[in-house]
């Protein structure tokens, strides 16, 4: 509905009691719970300036009752997802943006963590491990959402049941896949995110275009899908596009929205005969979800198809605005039953919070311990990479003939003056090579990792440290594959110091200096909203480290003031532990043609410029490095999370003559 309501109390009861899927376990039980929004008004600062502003929402009013779907249908930009997202509670903080008015459950105005509990949002983009089975993937939501009251025997029954519900019985052990390798199809990827969602039970699940990118037949499933979840007495909001006729028919309740305006609140049954009645019919066979979008959208065809089409729209909205006012409602419609008249008419500016703390809504959605949940965690992390077998074969071969090739050509090298030169390159190629790759690959995989976090986090899965520390731990042995790979073949290969214990100081400086890159890398990515800002971010990072590194300008060359950098950047410190580790004790040859001679590993270590130093030095610069590194990455993604728009109650009195039209 739309339009300021008047506070008319037409005493309607809503069924409020729980409801428990046959079969499946009575803790996990949900509460029916009718969902009520009252004047909400959205507007957002537009122009290039922020000078101007623009109303994303007008008046919006409705209400989504449990056991039905309600669609939000509409043109592109007319504010679907806005009013989705605020009724959901994840609007996006601007600052300045205004969102007032009032969200109701069963009554109450809508309490952010309650609210989070009982609701479940599934997002449009699939943001799901790839290499985890349909299976593992819901198993994992039931280990971190359910109570540990519940028994593993109860919660597999649980994962069970859910995917017997969903209709995945047949890819239960599918792959999800990516866009390189297949896995399950793309309904059945949408369906397994409901799935993940519906473990904790929710009362109303949100939806944003769960259909789009499906063929009709896959959109058809999903919404079977939800048809079932509302049957259950589950309430549903979703909002669609273009829905075939069958998939339209599935919704009890449509709400049509041009230009963040209302032009159809009601049942979908009679919302064709509605247009039919005010001068709009359908033509026979068509689809009535294409004739009401193309009723109510803007053509942008020519100046005369735009005119014609905006008055067009704004004479629906005004005949929706009689139809509101004379309506006869029937207890469905209506829309204040449950609104404390206070609530109503609240015309100040605080935040409406309740405490809702009764029944299942006091149930938290983080199941399991600090200790599970890094468990888990880990092991996603890690089956997922050891799944990815493409990665893991491509870096074991592609380092394995990097190093062939480069030991090949440094094979030759001696004992004498020039191999002073020759074993510093080499070991300034290892050193920029774990530093780089490493960097490169966390940069370019981490951020996409982001939006499973956040859709995590916005649900209060787990604790994020438990997800930092388990990522880093489990992921490191694959980080490890290449340095350990290519470091052995050039190390052999180049004919560097023959004793053992030298061999295993190289390792250990290139074990440090790869750890120390993936905590870099990580901090990187913490702060950057893409893969590829974290790159352009990388670049410059890496090439001041590469500068400082002690290879291209002696460290005491560096101005005073630049010292610093040097000591942050682990090139720096793994060079010098690996040319400490390499010359150290070490005699070198020299002809009559050799016009400075530098017999001793000292003279060489001293002229390269880490006189003085020891292999110990560089080890404790990167471990220092690393912890440092690791706090600051840690630190930005446990504060760097979503920022949502509060609620404020109404600001404006109710127009009496009606609200603005434009
Ligand atoms: N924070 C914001 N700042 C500026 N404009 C915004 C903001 N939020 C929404 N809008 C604008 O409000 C309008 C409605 O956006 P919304 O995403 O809700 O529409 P939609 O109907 O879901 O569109 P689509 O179907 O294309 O996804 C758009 O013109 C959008 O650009």
């Amino acid at each position: 509905m739309t339009g300021p309501l008047s506070p008319t109390s037409l005493g309607a009861a809503t069924n409020i009691e729980p409801s428990a899927i046959e079969g499946r376990n009575a803790t996990l039980a949900f509460e029916k719970v009718d969902l009520q929004w009252i004047n909400i008004n959205y507007t957002v600062k537009d122009g290039k300036k922020g000078c101007t502003s623009k109303k994303v929402l007008t008046w919006q009013s409705g209400r989504a009752r449990s056991g039905e779907i309600l669609a939000i249908m509409g043109p592109s930009g007319s504010g679907k997802t806005s009013l989705l997202n605020a009724l959901a509670g994840r609007i996006l903080y601007a600052k300045e943006a205004s969102l007032s008015g009032l969200v109701l459950t069963n009554g109450q105005p809508r309490n952010g963590s309650d609210f989070k509990r009982i609701s479940a949002y599934v997002t449009q983009d699939d943001v799901l491990y790839a290499f985890l089975t349909v299976w593992e993937t819901i198993w994992l939501s039931a280990q971190l959402h359910l109570p540990p009251t519940i028994s593993h025997e109860e919660k597999k029954r649980e994962v069970d049941a859910i995917i017997q519900e969903l209709g995945l019985v047949k890819a239960q052990q599918t792959i999800i896949g990516n866009e390189r390798t297949r896995g399950v199809s793309g309904g059945e990827r949408r369906r397994v995110m409901i799935a993940v969602e519906l473990i904790s039970g929710p009362s109303i699940i949100f939806l944003d275009e769960p259909t789009s990118g499906l063929d009709s037949f896959q959109a058809q499933s999903v919404v079977s899908a939800l048809k079932t979840l509302a049957e259950e007495g589950r309430t549903i909001v979703t909002v669609i596009h273009q829905p075939r006729s069958s998939i339209f028919q599935m919704f009890d309740r449509l709400h049509l929205l041009s230009d963040g305006r209302t032009i159809y609140f009601g049942e979908t049954g009679p919302a064709v005969k509605y247009f039919e009645d005010i001068g709009w019919k359908c033509p026979p066979l068509w689809n009535a979800a294409d004739f009401l979008l193309d009723l109510i959208a803007t053509d942008y065809r020519s100046a005369k198809a735009e005119k014609d089409s905006k008055e067009r729209v704004a004479a629906l909205y005004q005949k929706n605005l009689e139809r509101e006012q004379t309506c006869v409602c029937t207890p469905t419609q209506n829309l204040d039953a449950f609104v404390p008249a206070p609530l109503l008419h609240s015309g100040t500016t605080n935040r409406i919070e309740s405490s809702f703390t009764s029944g299942v809504f006091g149930k938290s959605r983080k199941g399991s311990t600090w200790a599970q949940q890094f468990i888990l965690l880990a092991w996603r992390s890690a089956r997922d990479s050891l799944r990815n077998t493409e990665v893991i074969v491509a870096k074991f071969a592609i380092s394995a003939l990097l190093g062939t090739l480069v030991g090949a050509m440094y094979s030759n090298i001696g004992n004498g003056q020039q191999s002073i030169y020759d074993r510093k390159g080499v070991l300034f190629f290892v050193t920029i090579n774990q530093a780089f790759g490493l960097i490169t690959t966390v940069c370019g995989t981490f951020p996409k990792e982001r939006k499973i976090v956040l859709r995590e986090r916005a649900c209060n899965s787990y604790h994020i440290s438990a997800y930092y520390l388990a990522k880093f731990f489990s992921e490191l042995p694959f980080h490890l594959i290449s340095p350990l790979v290519l470091g052995t073949i050039v190390y052999w290969m180049a004919h560097l110091r023959p004793e053992f214990g030298r061999f295993m100081a190289f390792m250990g400086i290139i074990t440090l200096e790869s750890i120390a890159a993936v905590a870099l890398g990580m901090a990187i990515s913490s702060v950057s909203s893409s893969a590829e800002v974290a790159t352009i971010l990388a670049n410059p990072i890496s090439v001041v480290m590469l500068i400082s590194g002690g290879f291209y300008i002696s460290i005491q060359s560096l101005p005073a003031a630049a010292q610093w950098v040097a000591d942050l950047s682990l090139m720096k410190w793994s060079f010098q532990a690996l040319v400490v580790n390499e010359f150290e004790g070490t005699t070198l040859t020299c002809t009559e043609q050799d016009r400075h001679c530098l017999a001793t590993g000292a003279e060489a270590i001293a002229n390269i410029g880490f006189a003085g130093s020891t292999v110990w030095d560089g080890a404790a610069g990167l471990i220092i490095l690393t912890l440092a590194l690791n706090f600051i990455a840690y630190t930005i993604m446990r504060y760097n999370k979503p920022r949502y728009q509060s609620l404020l109650a109404a600001t404006t009195a109710f127009p009496t003559d009606g609200p603005e039209t434009d």
